[in-house]
């Protein structure tokens, strides 16, 4: 803390709106409106002024990054970090509670030094009190959460009252969820810094360093086993990146060329700069990586404090890739006809594909107008064409079971049909990622050990006091190491399964159009990925997500691995050595101490690269731990993971095969619903796909051949029939 008001308006100045000299009068009256004695802990007018002054703060903040834009500031058209905003959809309700939290943080911010400055009240004991003691502004500024909940049969869309205790928690918007106190460098928003309070090492160094492409393909899980993955990751959980009412915002001069000048750099701006010798960016001249910090949302509480991040979308493994996270999407994707979503006809294929989104070229980098560009209940759909392909199988399966629903039942409303096609498509979502996907990747003991292992038939473990929420380090952390799993490119195989073509992943990032080239394309595509194999969790990345990523006409793309380290920090997510006491190892003193961990050539690198142990990121120190037995994982990332699924099956009042309930499915029903597989969805849902290994995460071998979609016995499929209800029994 300083002495004397400019000294400590500078300090304010400096660290919280570095160009904004017009609120140096506004900080003024806040930090000379009483004398010490008068100003006591928590001064109730003192806390409105500094509310006033945070909101003042942060909005013209937010109306100079208008401005930047408006005088060129802005996205290169066909660009990567163009194309990264692509993945971000900010609604203006989303836009309108982000720059609230804004408000609110500068307010925490400003009383915090105003305290500092005037007694003796010491950064971490400001936020203890906060902790404990709640403040919160007028509710006509920020109104906390609350939602009356009726008694539903089925889901809300935005997941709300799915606890009717808590109606907020994993909500479309909430905020992510903490297992440890964030690292941010004041306690508050502020990027972490390294122990010494010198700066972290450089995220693109990291990346090259510690992570450099090694291509070696999976010996176990197909590039299937990665996709679902990410479609998993979408269901749960979507950060925003902070979005101006003109676009997104550009942190680096022409397309990289440089770092942007102080005076022409948005708040929200924290590149990632480009290390001298970096052997591939620099032959491009580019020096810079645009990275946009994420959107802000105030806690439930409207309380002060800490920065939380926000989900865009429900956090319960709910279908929301396929119906949506809002209202407004969920009512798009319907055709308010026999219970189905919309779907158009393609090339003479008989099964649907997804529709067409409003804005093409908003979405997609498109060479030609003809080129398909998808619509669907989450943003990031068009990604890659495979991500594309396991959506569209997830709409071909809302409408095939819808169909067989409404031609069982003709006296069911749309509405019925609808409810009743989306419980049974997330119930198989939610089936086979804890039946099959969960065990593949992270072994069948930890389920079991989390009491989270698939039942005979039904499971009573629903909790009211499990958040079901996502975890900061789950999403910003733990999860993205199966990133790892990327291979280079996509495979796609002729019907017998013989000839095969590779296209590379960089040449269709937002551009899917080789899912429907032929009538034969989707099927080919479809054969390719349950053939090919992922690449292998180790801690080595492909160069097509570390160098490409998102690249559109240029030769160069994003570093998505020196983004995760990046993210992580923004999101102020914990340290490794903080995770490693968050998850019962012992706390490192000196790198040497990782050594049941890490192994001694990876502790030899870290040490070179950071400063001291405390430092390391958790990425970073997660990526770099020997797999646990039967896991893809080290024991840090194991546990986090773990954790994330505990919540999003115990907290999940709605969770498919929880008994006892009024919405439970009936004994009969369940039954069918656990019959499904990755196998069935992939063969009911194609035209052309009549071969398949049963176990279709996993490559085929001697123990997992390839079978005729044809053999129910291998590869059983749900009898829908248990949903016939007598002709004329009504229903509400
Ligand atoms: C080709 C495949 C994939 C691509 C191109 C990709 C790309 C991306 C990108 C661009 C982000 C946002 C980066 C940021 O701004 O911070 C991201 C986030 C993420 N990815 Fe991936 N990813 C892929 C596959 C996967 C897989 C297989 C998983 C896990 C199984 C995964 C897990 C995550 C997670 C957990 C996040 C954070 C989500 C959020 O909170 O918004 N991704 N990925
Ligand atoms: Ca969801």
């Amino acid at each position: 803390c300083l002495d004397g008001l400019e000294c400590i308006l500078d300090d304010v100045i400096s660290e919280m709106c570095p160009i904004l000299a017009s609120t140096r009068s506004a900080l003024k009256k806040v930090f000379s409106c009483s004398s010490d004695e008068e100003i006591g802990p928590f001064n109730t007018e003192m806390v409105s002024e500094c509310i006033r002054c945070g909101r003042d703060i942060a909005r013209t903040a937010n109306k100079r990054g208008n401005q930047l834009v408006r005088n060129g500031v802005s996205l290169e058209a066909y660009s990567p970090s163009l194309h990264h905003f692509f993945t971000t959809e900010v609604s203006k309700d989303t836009q309108k509670t982000a720059q609230v939290s804004q408000e609110l943080i500068s307010a925490t911010k400003l009383i915090r030094m105003k305290l500092c400055s005037s007694s003796q009240v010491t950064p971490n004991t400001f936020l203890a009190y906060l902790e404990n003691n709640v403040i919160r502004p007028h509710e006509l500024y920020c109104k906390p959460f609350s939602k009356k909940c009726l008694d539903d049969k089925y889901r809300t869309i935005d997941g709300t009252c799915n606890n009717k205790e808590h109606p907020g928690w994993g909500r479309r918007g909430a905020p992510f969820t903490r297992i440890a106190v964030p690292r941010y460098s004041d306690g508050i928003y502020g990027m972490p810094v390294a122990k010494s309070g010198r700066a972290l090492p450089n995220p693109r160094l990291l990346s090259t360093r510690i992570f450099a492409d090694r291509p070696i393909g999976s010996r176990v899980s197909t590039y299937l086993n990665m996709q679902w993955g990410q479609i998993v990751t979408h269901d749960i959980a979507s950060q925003a990146m902070e979005y101006t009412d003109e676009g997104g915002i550009q942190c680096c001069l022409g397309n990289g060329q440089d770092m942007l000048p102080q005076d022409m750099l948005n708040d929200k701006c924290i590149p990632i700069a480009v290390p001298e010798g970096d052997v591939f960016y620099r032959q491009f001249g580019i020096k810079c990586l645009n990275f946009v910090r994420s959107i802000t949302t105030p806690k439930d509480d409207c309380s002060l404090g800490y920065a939380e991040q926000m989900n865009t979308v429900t956090s319960y493994l709910d279908g929301s890739v396929v119906y949506g996270s809002d209202a407004k999407t969920a009512t798009k994707l319907r055709t308010y006809s026999g219970g189905r979503l919309k779907e158009e006809n393609k090339r003479q294929c008989k099964k649907g594909f997804l529709p067409t989104v409003d804005d093409k070229f908003a979405t997609c980098d498109l060479r030609n107008i003809s080129h398909p560009c998808y619509l669907t209940g989450d943003v990031r759909v068009n990604q890659t064409p495979t991500l594309v392909v396991l959506h569209t199988l997830l709409l071909r399966e809302h409408n095939r079971v819808a169909d067989k629903l409404s031609s069982m039942n003709p006296l069911w409303t749309d509405e019925k049909i609808y409810q009743e096609a989306r419980k049974i498509v997330i119930a198989q979502i939610q089936h086979i990622t804890y039946q099959e996907w969960l065990p593949l990747n992270f072994g069948e003991a930890y389920l079991r050990y989390y009491g989270i292992s698939p039942r005979s038939l039904y499971s009573r473990s629903y909790s009211e006091d499990v958040n079901p929420g996502i975890i900061s380090s789950f999403t910003s952390g733990a999860f993205r190491f199966l990133h790892t799993m990327i291979p280079d490119s996509i495979m796609a195989c002729s019907s017998n399964y013989q000839a095969a073509y590779m296209y590379k992943l960089s040449d269709y990032y937002f551009n899917p159009n080789i899912v429907e080239t032929s009538k034969d394309s989707f099927d080919n595509i479809v054969r390719g990925i349950v053939t090919q194999p992922s690449s292998e969790p180790d801690p080595f990345f492909s160069s097509e997500v570390t160098n490409l990523m998102f690249k559109g006409r240029d030769k160069w793309g994003l570093d998505l691995i020196a983004m995760d380290i990046q993210r992580g920090r923004d999101h102020g997510i914990a340290s490794y050595n903080d995770y490693r006491e968050t998850c019962g190892l012992r706390r490192a003193t000196t790198f040497q101490d990782l050594i049941g961990e890490i192994s001694q050539d990876r502790i030899n690198t870290l040490a070179q690269l950071y400063e001291c142990v405390d430092d390391i990121d958790l990425f970073v120190g997660g990526a770099l731990e020997k797999d646990v037995q039967g896991s893809v994982l080290g024991h840090t990332f194991q546990c986090i993971i773990a954790e994330q699924f505990y919540r999003t099956r115990i907290g999940d009042r709605y969770f498919y095969d929880n008994g006892e309930m009024p919405h439970s499915f009936t004994p009969e029903q369940l039954k069918e619903i656990k019959k499904a597989s990755i196998a069935r969805l992939i063969c009911d849902n194609t035209e052309g796909v009549k071969l398949i290994q049963r176990k279709a995460f996993e490559v085929e071998s001697p123990c997992n051949p390839k079978l005729s979609c044809e053999d129910y016995e291998n590869i059983p499929h749900v009898d829908l029939t248990a949903w016939k209800r007598p002709k004329f029994e009504l229903y509400d």
